[in-house]
């Protein structure tokens, strides 16, 4: 019998004539046409004095010659500041608006990443009078309600009835940044939560957000701010909340000023990653309008461009000891380590921290922690606090840390999108990064055939001293038998579990 031939998903028309934005120049923000010499201000305060080829044609799409047209599916490296060639249009768009009301949501896949989406439209917004909001969970929701919607002013002492008064509750905010699960809450049962007037809608982070369902999110908001003659409801109000529940986010028609001779704005949706999907039937969901696609040269991956990979082959069982000889080297540079789920980047911290005195900072950053925790440990890292964080991927995507300048996978990848979204956390924004991979000596092969698809045909090798390799063989010995101490924790036995074959390795 043949060889079966594995199916290739075919390419949609619209993908294969993209947009290059690598033929686009940095900026200067005076040269930068139309752009509202508030928020020109506003950037400088922020520390940007162009910008960068992504947003330039970003930028040329939406508030330049395209005049949003047509809805933009941007595929462009990390740390390539995707975040501002959305925010800037749409702020810039919504700056001349005469009623507050939501206009713009952002969708993002985290609620740290919501958060760090937020704080870019806040350093922007408010300059042209534009108020953001955030719907992430971080609060409860009976604050985050208060956040965004204004409510009437009630008479002191009197109850009132919230059914009674919802025609009169209005948006707190013109923009939103919201993860799906919130943003559902709100959608579900948020009085006076409404879509109806959304003119834009950002998908940051797309594949990993169509990849899970979260509650039906997309279709739900595509299905609420649909603008058809439907939404003309001949129908009384009690038929509407029989039929709808509290879903009453029905598009107007008319409403809004129009749109390129339309009596009603088209929902603009503008869709983002650094590994864009292009599978046909991921696409499909988003309903997408004319789609233009806009790419950082041919190549579908695309590392960034001072980005230094390197590869650390060692035993299995040495990994620790390599990880700790490489961080010791590294020094003060702040560093991410990534492992393969949250329960080994638990235990591996436990075991560096047990190293004896390393005299680096290092933390561990997860899902199975508190946000509280998470909170400080990232504002820990932020503030130089702490040198090294320990995570799996889930948490780091989209993550922008200033002065991140090494991240190390611990355990490899397991595709070249994975590598991408964790080697972006470093070599952002023009800088230069560093991206060192430890690997078994049956995965290097895999590894490279896995870089080749970003371009990267050979990978040097990165070695440690074989002295501090020596010097760390002790504290190691001393890691691995506190593990086996059966006084201790659960945790450090696990370990010890893991690294009881390590014993043979040490010196007697
Ligand atoms: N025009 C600019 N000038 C200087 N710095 C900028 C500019 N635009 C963005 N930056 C900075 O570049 C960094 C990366 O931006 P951003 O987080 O938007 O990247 P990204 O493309 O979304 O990356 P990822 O795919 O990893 O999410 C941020 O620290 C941001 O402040």
């Amino acid at each position: 019998m043949g060889e079966v031939k594995k199916k290739s998903i075919p390419i949609l028309p619209w993908m294969r004539s993209p947009i290059d934005v690598s033929l686009c120049e940095n900026c200067p923000l005076n040269l930068v046409p139309c752009l509202d010499p508030r928020l020109e201000a506003a950037l400088e305060n922020m520390g940007i004095s162009s910008l960068f080829p992504v947003q330039v044609a970003v930028w040329q799409e939406t508030v330049g010659p395209g005049a949003f047209e047509r809805d933009l599916c941007i595929n462009s490296p990390t740390g390539s500041g995707k975040t501002l060639s959305y925010a800037l249009p749409i702020v810039q768009m919504l700056s001349t608006r005469a009623v507050k009301c939501l206009r713009a949501l952002v969708v993002l896949p985290t609620r740290d990443l919501a958060l760090q989406v937020k704080e870019v439209f806040a350093a922007i917004a408010p300059a042209v009078g534009l108020t953001v909001g955030l719907a992430v969970g971080q609060s409860s929701i009976a604050d985050e309600i208060s956040e965004l919607i204004k409510r009437p002013k009630v008479e002191a002492g009197i109850c009132y009835d919230p059914d009674d008064i919802a025609y009169e509750l209005q948006s707190s905010v013109d923009i939103l940044v919201a993860t799906p699960g919130r943003l559902m809450d709100h959608i579900n049962s948020t009085k006076g939560f409404t879509l109806e007037h959304l003119c834009y809608l950002v998908v940051d982070e797309t594949d990993r957000l169509l990849r899970e369902a979260y509650q039906s999110w997309l279709p739900t908001v595509l299905q609420l701010t649909q603008s058809n003659d439907e939404s003309l409801f001949p129908y009384p109000n009690s038929f509407l909340s029989s039929t709808f529940g509290s879903l009453k986010t029905m598009r107007k028609f008319g409403v809004e000023r129009g749109f390129k001779g339309k009596s009603h704005p088209r929902l603009v949706k503008m869709v983002l990653s650094a590994t864009l999907t292009q599978d046909p039937s991921k696409l499909a969901q988003l309903s997408l309008h004319h789609p233009l696609l806009m790419t950082m040269g041919k190549k579908r991956y695309q590392l960034p461009e001072k980005l230094e990979s390197f590869k650390l082959v060692c035993e299995s069982k040495l990994r620790p000891m390599y990880l700790v000889a490489l961080l010791q080297e590294l020094g003060e540079e702040k560093c991410i380590v990534f492992t393969s789920s949250t329960e080994s980047t638990h235990r591996l911290c436990t075991l560096l921290n047990h190293f004896g005195d390393l005299s680096i900072r290092i933390k561990e950053y997860s899902g199975l922690q508190r946000q509280s925790i998470r909170s400080k440990t990232l504002k820990a890292f932020r503030d130089g606090k702490v040198q090294v964080l320990v995570s799996s991927d889930a948490m780091t995507r989209g993550m922008d840390v200033e002065g991140v300048r090494n991240v190390i996978n611990y355990d490899m990848p397991p595709y070249i999108k994975t590598y991408i979204h964790r080697a972006g956390r470093t070599a952002r924004a023009g800088q230069a990064g560093r991206c060192f991979t430890l690997l078994r000596n049956h995965e290097v092969k895999r590894f490279k055939k896995m870089l080749q698809k970003a371009d990267n045909d050979s990978v040097p090798e990165y070695s440690v001293p074989s002295s501090s390799l020596e010097s760390l063989r002790a504290a190691y010995k001393s890691a691995v038998e506190s593990a086996a101490n059966p006084n201790i924790s659960t945790t450090l036995r696990h370990l010890w579990g893991s690294f009881a074959a390590f014993h043979s390795l040490l010196p007697s």
